[in-house]
């Protein structure tokens, strides 16, 4: 028989909870700095180990884990930051996943769907789900599907969101910044700030999980706008422009299309203030500037630019477009709809500012 303090150290252990990050690029990698800290931190709470699911790939010569687990670095997608060694990068999707409590997806989203048919069958009933991925997909009714829907629908269990002004390299690095998490339940809430808030990286907790998930795909196509504007060399006062009618476009978004969107979750982190952190440093906006001064394809772009990472937002992009074509809405959103049209090298991006001076907030 166990005594009863060794029954009291058993029920904890119980109830530990394991968690698995299902990606591992740029930002996978900078939030598996803050996740394998903070579990160290709550032993009560947590076990110590976190698998990394990491797609395996070749790096000079090397299985790419095995040269992160040896150096406890993304050597290829967050180098110079060093992870704490209780982060084990796991090429096995399946194993990395079975025993974790809570899921973490962070990948680009456009693996998402493969990635979850690949985990169905394989994960715990009662595991929690938070996608920090800033993205649509399209559901087999050609409507957009949320991220978190999506996950949700393939592995039956609940998808809580995470999305805010979260420059991976910068939060890497440890600068303040902020973040909204998005979930069903005080308890999850909660349970979710244990696993990300930090002193530099402060969660904010709401229910508006759909227009938290709309901001963080729409502020995309936006920071492509906003880099078209720097490749012209125009200044501030443009970008301030973009800024503003991208805006009203994801508002305008959300009303058609996210039953119950409410305002002010456009003035948390995953709003304006990702807005603004995207228009000013993110991968979008410097693709939109090399569409200015290149003739390049966004294929070609991305391979020379980020070696491996991924703009989402000319998928994000694409994704709408169709929706609101079906919907005869094109010229509700002449934004959205430039630079969609710029980044199949339909439309010349010089015309870009002509989308701004005819937009129907101006008529
Ligand atoms: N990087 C940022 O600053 C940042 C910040 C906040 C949110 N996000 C969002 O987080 C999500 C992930 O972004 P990221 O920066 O971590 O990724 P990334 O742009 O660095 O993408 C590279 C990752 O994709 C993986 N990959 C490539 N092919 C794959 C496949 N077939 N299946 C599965 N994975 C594959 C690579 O192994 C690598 O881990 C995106 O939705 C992004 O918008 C990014
Ligand atoms: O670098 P981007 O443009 O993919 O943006 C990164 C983050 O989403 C900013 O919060």
């Amino acid at each position: 028989m166990h005594s009863r303090f060794s029954l009291q150290v058993l029920t904890k252990m119980a109830i530990k909870k394991s968690i698995c990050i299902v990606g591992s690029g740029n930002w996978g990698s900078a939030i598996a700095k803050i996740v394998g800290r903070n579990v160290l931190s709550s032993p009560d709470l947590f076990e110590a180990k976190v698998n990394m699911y990491m797609y395996e790939e070749n790096f000079e010569g090397r299985k790419l884990t095995e040269v992160v687990n040896e150096k406890h670095e993304n050597v290829k997608y967050l180098p110079g930051i060093k992870l704490p060694e209780n982060i084990v990068a796991n090429p096995d999707l399946i194993a990395s996943c079975k025993s974790a409590d809570i899921l973490i997806f962070v990948m680009p989203h456009q693996f998402v769907r493969g990635t979850c048919k690949t985990m169905q069958e394989h994960i715990k009933d009662s595991a929690l789900a938070v996608s920090l991925i800033k993205g649509f997909d399209k559901g087999p009714d050609g409507k957009i599907l949320m991220i978190s829907k999506l996950i949700e629908d393939i592995l039956n269990i609940d998808c809580a969101v995470m999305m805010g002004a979260n420059l991976a390299p910068e939060v890497a690095e440890e600068q303040f910044c902020e973040t909204t998490i998005g979930c069903k339940n005080k308890e999850q809430g909660e349970l979710l700030r244990s696993v990300f808030e930090t002193d530099y990286f402060r969660c904010a907790v709401c229910t508006d999980i759909a227009t938290i998930e709309m901001c963080g795909a729409l502020k995309n196509v936006v920071g492509i706008g906003a880099g078209i504007v720097d490749g012209m060399g125009l200044g501030h006062n443009t970008k301030a422009a973009v800024l503003r009618l991208g805006l009203m476009e994801m508002v305008k978004f959300g009303e058609l299309f996210i039953e119950g969107s409410q305002e002010v979750t456009f003035f948390e982190s995953c709003g304006v203030a990702d807005l603004v952190a995207t228009c000013h440093g993110g991968r979008n906006r410097l693709l939109g500037e090399n569409v200015v001064k290149s003739d390049k394809t966004i294929k070609q772009l991305e391979k020379e630019i980020l070696r491996g990472q991924s703009f989402q937002g000319p998928l994000v992009a694409q994704e709408i477009n169709q929706v609101l074509k079906e919907k005869n809405m094109l010229e509700q959103f002449p934004l959205f709809t430039a630079i969609y049209k710029i980044c199949q090298r339909e439309m010349d991006p010089r015309e870009f500012i002509n989308c701004l001076r005819n937009h129907p907030e101006h008529i």
